[in-house]
């Protein structure tokens, strides 16, 4: 069974009086410490996968398991303790609380785990150390430069030893030399670490990184090596 396994999975959204069907019918398996790659036009339902994945939204049908785990079976308050233990976020701002050292940024997924004190010490600094950042623990958001802030939240999203991490254009935001350190980083991650990572990037270069790229377009994944329709906007259903 593969790490991360998704049937039939359909989500469409009301669009005022359009529906609008970004996932339709969709499968996906995600191997135990693959990095997969995720690009498709704006709008095609990469950020809906990775909601879905991760458990903040549910689909209309078919079914999410992530390491046995039917997600999709979960109830809301389940969902909330499943989520922290086992799936970091990875978004394309950061999302640091500025009243927060790095450290306490970091810290704070781990609140939600039964963790000793010790023990919760040890991640934090062990996810500061994966990121290259054990120096500016003490530092606030506003202190830190785009690149470490962006890092900063990585560590935040691998601080709990999750079995995925899901990242949404996580080098979106950055210049090219800091988004090539992100790049290096996430495939240190994946490589060293074994974190398994579902990326989604409007970047090629970036995609490339990853060890399988898929390619989301009109609801379905195309065949690998096919291009988006060039006028693919979504249909509406009526
Ligand atoms: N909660 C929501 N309510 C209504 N429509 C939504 C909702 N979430 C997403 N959509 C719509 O679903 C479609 C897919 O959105 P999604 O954000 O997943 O696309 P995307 O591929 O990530 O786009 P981009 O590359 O621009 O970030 C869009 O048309 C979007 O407006």
């Amino acid at each position: 069974m593969a790490l991360v396994e998704l049937r039939g999975v359909s989500k469409s959204f009301r669009k005022g009086e359009e529906t609008i069907t970004p996932l339709d019918n969709i499968d996906l398996d995600i191997e135990a410490s693959e990095f997969v790659s995720l690009m498709g036009p704006s709008g095609t339902g990469k950020s809906t996968l990775l909601n879905l994945v991760s458990g903040i939204d549910r689909p209309d049908a078919g079914s999410i398991t992530v390491d046995g785990t039917e997600v999709t079976k979960l109830s809301r308050s389940k969902l909330a303790d499943w989520r922290a233990a086992n799936l970091g976020y990875i978004f394309q701002t950061h999302n640091l609380i500025p009243v927060l050292t790095a450290y306490e940024n970091v810290e704070l997924p781990t609140l939600l785990l039964k963790l000793t004190s010790t023990l919760r010490r040890q991640r934090v600094e062990l996810a500061l150390d994966a990121v290259g950042l054990s120096d500016r623990a003490d530092h606030y958001p506003r202190q830190l430069s785009g690149g470490q802030e962006q890092r900063v939240g990585i560590a935040r999203a691998i601080v709990a030893h999750p079995k995925v991490v899901v990242a949404d254009e996580p080098t979106g935001s950055l210049d090219t030399e800091t988004s090539e350190q992100v790049q290096v980083l996430l495939q240190r991650l994946n490589q060293e670490l074994d974190i398994t990572l579902l990326m989604v990037t409007h970047d090629q270069d970036v995609a490339s990184i990853a060890s399988r790229q898929l390619v989301l377009d009109r609801g379905k994944f195309l065949p690998r090596g096919a291009s988006p329709a060039s006028d693919s906007k979504l249909e509406p259903i009526h």
